[in-house]
């Protein structure tokens, strides 16, 4: 059974996340997801949703055969553990390929590094831009919210 892992934050569930899980899951036969700890997004804003809610959304998602939450240290130990024969990275996601393949390596991991190039285009396809609309839309949503 050949196993892939993908990865991400899984803020606000978009049809772009569902299309980098497919494309991952089609790498092999199991996908196992490992959603990234509130702690160690430090790249962008803190997400919205809580942890334990964005995990579980993700477990129920079609594409996917398991979903666990990450280390909250240590990238690279919940790999150990899985030993995955494919690491499916995002089209945008910022690691470096031949930097994860040297680390990998150095702990005798055997996984196949392969980034996904495929991108799904719509206009709500990401997790901030979704909060920018909201909070776009608060200030006359919370008018009509106030009216009823
Ligand atoms: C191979 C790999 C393993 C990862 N393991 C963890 C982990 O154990 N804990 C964690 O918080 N983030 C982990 N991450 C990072 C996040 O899941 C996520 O990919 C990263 O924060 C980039 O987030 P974004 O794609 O949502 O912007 C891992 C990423 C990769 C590529
Ligand atoms: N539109 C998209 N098309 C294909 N893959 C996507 C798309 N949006 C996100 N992904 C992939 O989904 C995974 C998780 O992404 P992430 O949780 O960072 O979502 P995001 O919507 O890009 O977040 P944000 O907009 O807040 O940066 C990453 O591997 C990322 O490359």
């Amino acid at each position: 059974m050949k196993k892939v892992v993908a990865t991400g934050t899984f803020d606000i569930i978009h049809p772009g996340h569902i299309r980098y899980l497919e494309e991952a899951k089609k790498l092999g036969d199991y996908l196992i997801v490992i959603v990234a700890r509130e702690r160690n997004v430090r790249h962008k804003p803190k997400p919205v949703i809580p942890e334990e809610q964005r995990l579980r959304v993700v477990r129920a998602l079609k594409p996917v055969d398991e979903a666990i939450l990450g280390d909250d240290e240590d990238m690279f130990r919940p790999i150990e553990r899985i030993r995955p024969d494919v690491i499916a990275l995002g089209h945008d996601q910022h690691f470096d390929e031949e930097w994860l393949r040297g680390e990998l390596r150095r702990r005798g991991i055997e996984a196949e590094v392969v980034r996904i190039e495929t991108k799904e285009e719509c206009e709500l396809c990401s997790s901030a831009r979704i909060v920018e609309r909201i909070l776009t839309l608060a200030p006359e949503r919370l008018k009509q919210m106030r009216r009823t």
